[in-house]
């Protein structure tokens, strides 16, 4: 039995340089996934190791066509989620920086020196709803540290050649490093380089996915005097060495998989649980909110609560790197209802602006490659509000006035505005004409996302007939 306290783990294998085309698993199949940021570099291939569940996948893709800056790291890194996997297992082809990192050691790498600058870094780029927030991750530890602790216990027990600590500089490649890059890179600390770790090992933790990357040194990149102009690095040393060392690779993962499965991960991965409990609390709060419709005092208190909870859970949801896409999910569906509540109680027809926002949250809600199609071909208004993650002016007045504020303001008008005079009067009335202006900015833009989702539903109904 590999599993503990009935979870079963399923490890992400992301194979690289030299691990294109080798399937290591047992009783293997493979799947083709496809995710919102659009297709991995390959199939997945599913099987076990010593029982214990695998997905591989090929980084490069199996015939190495696609290239470090070209890989689609967000893709790679959601479908290997996406098929069920918790945590993930890499590994890295990478020069030395380090006389003492040898071609043919490995090196468990715990930090990295990010030289990259063509590729998505963040799930979080304001294009997906799954997405909405902004994720300012923090990045100690990079590197799972109980993963990185089984590696280092079995190198030890193998007597393979091998180094507990490893900053890996990312290039962006395709070019390997200048000599004068070379020696820099050394000034800066750094023991090994590639060109993949960035952004894999950053995606790996918004996904609050654990991560742990045995890099594979196979040359002294080039920043070494007084040697042979032959001995630095090329791609066929690269390959040459990365051959000779391939058994030490799979062998290590071997005997790495099972340990790794005896590990407790339900707490490590608990995190995520915790948003989803805080989440039932808000919904309770909603509920009674509801039932006290009619007493102002109590639904403010209730409702103001339940907003507060949901800023602060955001808030340290991120933070604490709890993020996830149900948590996103779930958000919107609370507050949809909650403000669906309002609507309804504030106007006599309230529960067509409810269903316009619900409809436009089920389009929005669609994963298919086509949504994000809608995206680039929005209207100015529509991109202009999503800029920055609602972060504008624009998306301030549509969003925070119009979405969230005028419902509420319109509660409170009705409840205690009409007692109001002179200054206040006018006051109550400017903030309810803002809030309104946002309301139908925002209008516009759900008109349109449900208008230009009809047309694609319609456009696929005509040609599948
Ligand atoms: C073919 S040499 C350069 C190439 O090898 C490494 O790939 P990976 O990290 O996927 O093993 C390195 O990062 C470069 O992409
Ligand atoms: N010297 C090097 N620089 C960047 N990526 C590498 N992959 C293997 N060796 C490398």
């Amino acid at each position: 039995m590999v599993s503990t306290n009935e979870f079963e783990l399923k490890i992400g294998i992301i194979g690289g340089t030299g691990l294109n085309n080798v399937n290591f698993l047992q009783d293997s199949h493979e799947i083709e996934i496809d995710t919102i940021f659009g297709a991995p570099s390959d199939k997945l291939l599913c099987g076990k190791i010593n029982n214990v569940e695998c997905v591989l996948l090929s980084r490069h893709d199996k015939n190495h066509l696609t290239g470090p800056s070209n890989v689609n790291y967000r893709a790679n890194l959601l479908a290997l989620k996406k098929a069920g996997c918790q945590i993930l297992l890499v590994t890295t082809a990478c020069g030395s920086l380090n006389e003492n990192y040898k071609p043919g050691d490995l090196a468990i790498l715990d930090d990295f020196i990010d030289r990259t600058y063509k590729r998505e870094q963040s799930f979080f780029d304001g294009s997906k709803v799954e997405f909405a927030k902004i994720c300012h991750i923090p990045m100690y530890p990079a590197f799972n540290n109980e993963m990185r602790q089984v590696i280092i216990d079995e190198c030890k027990k193998m007597a393979i050649g091998f180094h507990e600590k490893s900053t890996m500089v990312t290039i962006e490649g395709p070019r390997f490093s200048s000599r004068a890059e070379s020696k820099m890179f050394q000034q800066w600390g750094g023991h090994t380089i590639n060109m993949t770790t960035c952004p894999e090992v950053v995606l790996a933790k918004e996904l609050g996915m654990p991560y742990a990357s045995i890099g594979i040194v196979t040359d002294y990149d080039c920043w070494r005097d007084n040697v042979d102009d032959t001995e630095h690095v090329d791609v066929a040393s690269v390959l040459k060495t990365f051959k000779e060392t391939l058994h030490k690779v799979t062998n290590l993962v071997y005997e790495v998989v099972p340990r790794l499965a005896q590990i407790d991960w339900q707490p490590i991965l608990d995190k995520h649980s915790k948003m989803v409990e805080n989440n039932y609390f808000r919904l309770i709060l909603i509920i009674f909110a509801w039932m006290y419709i009619d007493e102002p005092k109590i639904f403010l208190v209730l409702f103001i609560f339940q907003i507060s909870l949901d800023f602060f859970d955001g808030y340290f949801a991120k933070k604490l790197n709890q993020i996830s896409a149900f948590g996103a999910w779930i958000d919107v569906v609370l507050d949809n209802m909650s403000r669906g509540i309002l609507w309804v109680h504030v106007w006599r027809f309230g529960y067509i602006i409810s269903v316009i926002e619900w409809l436009s949250f089920s389009f929005t809600q669609k994963n298919g490659a086509r949504w994000k199609e809608t995206f680039d071909r929005a209207p100015f208004l529509v991109k202009k509000l999503f800029q920055n993650n609602f972060r504008n002016p624009l998306g301030i007045t549509a969003i925070s006035a119009g979405l969230q504020g005028l419902p509420i303001w319109l509660y409170f008008v009705l409840n205690y505005g009409s007692s109001a005079s002179g200054i206040y009067f006018y006051l109550i009335r400017s903030i309810l004409a803002y809030c309104v202006i946002g309301r139908i900015i925002c209008l516009c833009v759900e008109l349109w996302v449900i208008f230009k989702n009809l047309e694609i539903l319609l456009d696929e109904d005509s040609k599948s007939t």
